[in-house]
């Protein structure tokens, strides 16, 4: 969510439902203190920081549970008492009527001395309420606590982290881990904040469901793809689990396009045909045997024209990896809109080519799937990379919504945003997926998981996660995140399937 949604949201729960301000602060201050007593001991000294907003009201909250719980808890007010208001201020009041002494920074270096012999510092000094650089006495306390060895539990959002996307410099909290309150803020998952964060986990706090504003974002869980991943039907029959083609490669670069067919291979495909340069066959086949192939006219071992598919037989397409830059883009595309049936997903080299012809495809009736990297999404926008990853929530709405695309902006945190401006946020995945061929594999299947499920929008998103689950098995077990390859990748998408088969 954003700052604003997390307020509406706040708002129409205590106008609407009867909750006030301070239940739901008492809420979120006693849900986060059993998160926090997780990882805590009571031989630890823990130091709360208090800041003047409802992040500080909340860490007052935290450090009375902590401390009826018998925890050994210093709680620091590090603004002036003239800033503690509203909801803050009747937890204040709690703290103290309750027995407990409030510790105040008017000198930042005593503050500096006691956090030294602290082992767990809890940052409630600012949430989602922050605006511009971080000002005095905050900024040198984070200075301070970016110092320490102690263990840093931020609270919803780490110190001086915005919670929105576009923000470029800001100074903040380096967290061990946050306690999110309610719902994820975008930060969590830009690259250039969602590092502060360090682990995070979401906490629960009695905001209505109901009253919930649809942000229209969805963070995509393993319960969510369980009950959407498709099921075979026990008389299905190969033509029941979509006809697929998939048109790329070229004499010299013919392992991308292989690796896109085996994996949707793996990913339950019922029949599956490779467009590829002639020249290109002999070297992709060995790895195909459940394939047919559609050999293309070609010159010095590039594709010329897809003119002689016979579209007939397929039922969706996976275009680009490997087809090379060099191609006749103009006449292959022509011809890919003009006669493709079902859904069309381009990738990689094709992204490149339909730069300048997507107008034409908004009215396609059926859909049109692209899976840019931050690299290949920025050429596509002609913005740089840092202002992809600055605002990749707002800019790839604007593109699909656009376009009448489903755009899949890949990455750690992947975005899946639909044609109509829907997006869902898919987390699973590590670094070992930091390699060539990664992207081939997702292609096939996506490509896959389209044909076979009633939802485009809710394949794509499984399919990310059966990438990245697949990813995270494979280095836990026998690879590393290192020695991972592609290849291995397909070869492990068959066991993440049957986990998800039995979970069921
Ligand atoms: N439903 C919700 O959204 C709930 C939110 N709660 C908490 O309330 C927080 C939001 O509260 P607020 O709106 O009061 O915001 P903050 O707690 O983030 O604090 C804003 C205060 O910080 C000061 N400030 C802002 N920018 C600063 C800067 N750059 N340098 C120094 N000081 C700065 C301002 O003077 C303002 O008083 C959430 O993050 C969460 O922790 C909970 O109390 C319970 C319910
Ligand atoms: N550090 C990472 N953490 C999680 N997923 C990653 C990471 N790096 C890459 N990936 C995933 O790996 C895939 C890489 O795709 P792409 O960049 O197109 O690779 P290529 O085109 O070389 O095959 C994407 O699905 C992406 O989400
Ligand atoms: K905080």
């Amino acid at each position: 969510m954003t700052a604003q949604e997390m307020y509406d949201w706040d708002q129409t729960a205590i106008q609407t439902s009867g909750l006030s301000g301070t239940m739901l602060m008492e809420n979120a201050g006693r849900s986060v203190s059993r998160e926090v007593e997780k990882k805590i001991n009571r031989q630890q000294n823990v130091i709360v920081l208090i800041g003047g907003g409802n992040n500080g009201g909340d860490g007052y909250v935290i450090a009375r549970t902590l401390l009826n719980h018998g925890y050994r808890v210093e709680a620091w007010q590090v603004v002036p008492d003239e800033k503690i208001h509203g909801d803050a201020l009747t937890h204040k009041e709690i703290f103290l009527q309750s027995g407990y002494v409030v510790r105040h920074t008017e000198d930042v270096s005593v503050l500096g001395k006691d956090m030294q012999q602290a082992d767990v510092i809890i940052d409630c000094m600012l949430g989602i309420g922050i605006k511009g650089k971080l000002r005095s006495p905050i900024s040198e306390v984070v200075e301070l606590v970016n110092e320490q060895n102690a263990y840093t539990i931020s609270i919803d959002i780490p110190s001086g982290v915005p919670a929105d996307e576009g923000f470029g410099e800001f100074d903040a909290v380096k967290a061990d881990e946050t306690v999110v309150i309610a719902a994820p803020k975008m930060s969590a998952f830009l690259e250039s904040t969602s590092y502060y964060y360090g682990k995070w986990t979401i906490v629960e706090i009695g905001l209505p469901v109901k009253l919930l504003p649809n942000p229209r974002r969805q963070l995509w869980t393993k319960r969510d793809a369980s009950t959407t991943v498709p099921i075979r039907a026990k008389h299905s029959h190969k033509g029941s689990h979509g006809k697929g083609l998939v048109i790329g490669g070229s004499y010299h670069m013919p392992g991308s396009i292989a690796m896109t067919a085996r994996a949707a291979l793996r990913s339950g495909i019922g029949l599956l045909s490779i467009a590829t340069p002639t020249t290109a066959i002999p070297s992709v086949a060995p790895f195909l045997q459940e394939a047919t192939f559609e050999p293309l006219p070609e010159e010095q071992g590039v594709m010329m024209e897809i003119d002689g598919v016979d579209w007939s037989k397929y039922n969706g397409t996976a275009i680009g990896m490997g087809m090379g830059r060099e191609v006749n883009a103009s006449s292959i595309f022509q011809t890919l809109f003009q006669h493709a049936k079902g859904p069309v997903l381009i990738d990689a080299d094709g992204l490149y080519h339909v730069k300048d012809k997507l107008m034409k495809y908004a009215d396609r009736p059926d859909p049109v799937i692209l899976t840019p990297h931050p690299g290949e999404f920025a050429h596509l926008i002609d913005r740089s990379i840092p202002e992809v990853m600055q605002s990749p929530f707002t800019l790839t709405r604007g593109f699909a919504e656009k376009y009448g695309v489903y755009v899949v902006l890949k990455g750690p945190a992947t975005i899946i945003t639909s044609p109509q401006g829907d997006q869902r946020v898919e987390l699973s995945g590590n670094a070992g997926l930091a390699k060539g061929g990664s992207g081939d594999v997702l292609s096939g299947v996506l490509l896959a998981l389209t044909l076979q499920s009633k939802s485009v929008f809710d394949a794509l998103a499984n399919g990310c996660m059966i990438h990245g689950l697949t990813a995270e098995r494979l280095t836990e077990n026998h690879h590393s995140t290192t020695g991972l390859l592609a290849s291995d990748l397909i070869e492990g998408l068959s066991e993440t399937f049957r986990t998800f088969s039995v979970s069921m």
